[in-house]
């Protein structure tokens, strides 16, 4: 599960959930990304009829969308190549946004006018650079900055990397840390800490519907109930939430996007 959240933070303090070395540089953010990884054991990542229906849009229509939409920079598409050359396993690299994704993150980034971004998740960087791509295209101010948190410190340093040889290390800080914490709890202490400006925005990725597209039965019970779990527990937290507004888009992994009722 992939958690983002696109938003506008307003100080005066950063969760707990970020380093101290952070607290002082997010008044208008996007937060981005948790991908709760172990909710799919590898053999069921690796069986065909399986992902055919996890990942419901057809190749082709992604394919002719990717091919009428703007392209990725030479240089974030590096990133996607080396991770699938340095992580040979597909199961992990399925973690990564899709090249399509990454151009409609560098749209958005553009579109909101976000100057600050909080992703949680950096994985090897690609995102994070989107994100960095897209507040360059906005002339970038001086306290423009992408914060992008990973708690692997592997992918961390991969991450550390790929954003140096793309050249986006003046706009993305990356933050090592230990905290496993879930949708809810970011998306609360979020709201309970006041860091959503008026016009920011939360996106949480990987939330689609499992159980809609019927095989889930594949799974076993165990894996099962997780998914939905901690997939439907986050949108019926936010449904019945009366601090935001949400809409659920079936594109990519299922994009919920919510802003605070104000
Ligand atoms: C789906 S991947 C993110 C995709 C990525 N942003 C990209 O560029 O394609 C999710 C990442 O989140 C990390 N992660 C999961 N939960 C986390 C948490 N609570 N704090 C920090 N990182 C977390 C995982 O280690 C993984 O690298």
């Amino acid at each position: 599960m992939l958690f983002r959240a696109l938003k506008k933070f307003r100080l005066p303090s950063l969760p707990s959930l970020l380093p101290p070395s952070s607290r002082a540089i997010v008044p208008n953010s996007i937060l981005s990304n948790v991908k709760k990884n172990f909710l799919f054991p590898r053999e069921f990542h690796n069986s065909q009829p399986l992902r055919e229906t996890l990942f419901y849009l057809k190749t082709e229509d992604v394919d002719y969308s990717q091919s009428v939409s703007f392209k990725l920079p030479e240089q974030i598409q590096l990133i996607a190549k080396n991770t699938t050359e340095k992580i040979s396993d597909n199961n992990i690299t399925d973690m990564m946004i899709s090249e399509l994704q990454g151009s409609f993150f560098i749209f958005l980034v553009q579109a909101l006018k976000a100057n600050r971004i909080l992703e949680v998740g950096t994985f090897t960087g690609l995102s994070a650079a989107c994100f960095a791509e897209g507040l360059r295209r906005l002339g970038s101010k001086d306290d423009a900055k992408v914060v992008t948190i990973e708690y692997s410190k592997e992918y961390y340093e991969m991450a550390k990397n790929n954003i140096n040889n793309a050249g986006y290390s003046d706009l993305v800080e990356l933050i090592s840390n230990a905290d496993k914490g879930g949708y809810i709890k970011y998306y609360d202490t979020i709201l309970e800490r006041n860091l959503l400006s008026d016009d920011g925005i939360i996106i949480a990725d990987n939330v689609k519907k499992l159980e809609a597209e019927g095989k889930l039965d594949l799974l076993p019970e165990e894996f099962r109930d997780r998914c939905i779990i901690s997939m439907s527990r986050f949108n019926e937290h936010v449904k019945n939430d009366p601090r935001t507004t949400q809409v659920l888009l079936p594109v990519f992994d299922g994009l919920s996007f919510m802003r605070k009722n104000i």
